[in-house]
């Protein structure tokens, strides 16, 4: 007799270092994958969430994994995360035929993908599909040079999207790609502005080859990864109910990004404004930041500002002060 299995899972795990375009991707993928049950797990550096409130389609279950990093310190939590959906799937109270993992900009993606190896619960129900790395064409020189994680999400990509490329010239564009090249010879590479990719080089791709990433990483199925995270690198989060003044808020943006600018990897949030009844979506990277107008408030949701800085030195107290002189009086 032949005993069927059900096919497993196919996970894709999404990365890219911060600000990349990974949540636009993540949009992107839903926005167009109408007929699939998606489960989507994302972590989040800091310890507020802003990412899920910004990812698109109120009826996929949303995982969130804060205050930690996917790759180490949160680890157990995606084995929790994962396992609970295996259990409530096979007690028939829920159905997904796909999984999402949005990393932070901070993960090494080999441990995150090692999860589905070392776990036998887990390797029996998942296989990993791929791992889409995109990059900042804008930024990502910057951060090769300085940061090893950049160089992992690299090196250990089935596919990477070279995004932002409406920031950069023709002649960083080429010898960008010639560098990741050199760096990843086998992985598929893409073009993209806001993650515009067809579907179908990124999904249902079955390109993760374990045999081809122990080639990359000898140690990948080793269990005992340790990942040092750049200790100058901090995050910091402000909650405020107040209403904030824009004209301040965008006084200190200008003022800080011209003094700190090289050393904010990342700044995210969602604003508060007083005189202003949609949200206003915040996000920033190095010297560049931009605000939008988003939905707007619900009657019955709590109005507040939430505010994320990822960067390197920080100063808690002098960044704290700032913020609260932006509320209005
Ligand atoms: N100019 C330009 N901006 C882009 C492009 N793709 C994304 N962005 C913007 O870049 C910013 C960061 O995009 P996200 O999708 O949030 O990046 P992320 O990788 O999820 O960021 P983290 O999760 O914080 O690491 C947002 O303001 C996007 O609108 C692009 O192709 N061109």
């Amino acid at each position: 007799m032949t005993v069927l299995q059900s096919p497993k899972i196919p996970v894709t795990i999404l990365t890219g270092y911060l600000g990349a375009g990974k949540t636009t991707l993540l949009n992107r993928i839903l926005t167009e994958e109408h007929n699939q049950k998606v489960a989507i797990i994302v972590n989040e550096y800091g310890e507020v969430g802003i990412d899920n409130q910004l990812v698109v389609g109120a009826d996929e279950e949303i995982l969130e994994m804060n205050n930690g990093c996917i790759c180490c310190t949160v680890r157990g939590d995606l084995i929790r995360i994962l396992r609970t959906l295996v259990f409530s799937m096979e007690q028939g109270k829920k159905t997904f035929n796909r999984v999402f993992i949005e990393t932070t900009g901070l993960a090494d993606p080999a441990p995150v993908a090692q999860t589905f190896f070392m776990d036998e619960l887990l390797s029996e129900k998942f296989e990993v599909d791929s791992i889409v790395t995109v990059v900042d064409s804008k930024h990502i020189a910057l951060h090769l040079n300085h940061h090893d994680e950049a160089q992992e999400q690299i090196a250990f990509a089935d596919v990477i999207i070279l995004n932002k490329t409406d920031l950069v010239s023709k002649e960083t564009l080429s010898e960008l790609d010639r560098r990741i090249r050199q760096m990843n010879p086998t992985a598929k590479r893409f073009y993209a502005e806001n993650c515009n990719i067809e579907m179908e080089h990124i999904l249902g791709i079955h390109t993760f080859d374990v045999n081809h990433k122990l080639e990359v990483d000898p140690h990948f199925l080793d269990d005992h990864h340790h990942h040092d995270h750049d200790d100058k690198v901090s995050s910091i989060a402000f909650l405020e109910e107040r209403p904030l003044d824009l004209e301040k808020v965008n006084q200190w943006m200008s003022e800080l990004v011209q003094v700190k600018g090289a050393d904010l990897l990342r700044y995210k949030g969602i604003l508060n404004i007083q005189g202003i009844h949609e949200r206003l979506v915040f996000q920033g990277l190095h010297m560049l930041f931009a605000g939008r107008v988003d939905r707007k408030w619900k009657e019955n949701e709590t109005r507040k500002s939430e505010l994320v800085f990822i960067g390197k030195d920080l100063n808690k107290e002098e960044l704290e002060q700032q913020f609260k002189n932006c509320i209005a009086n």
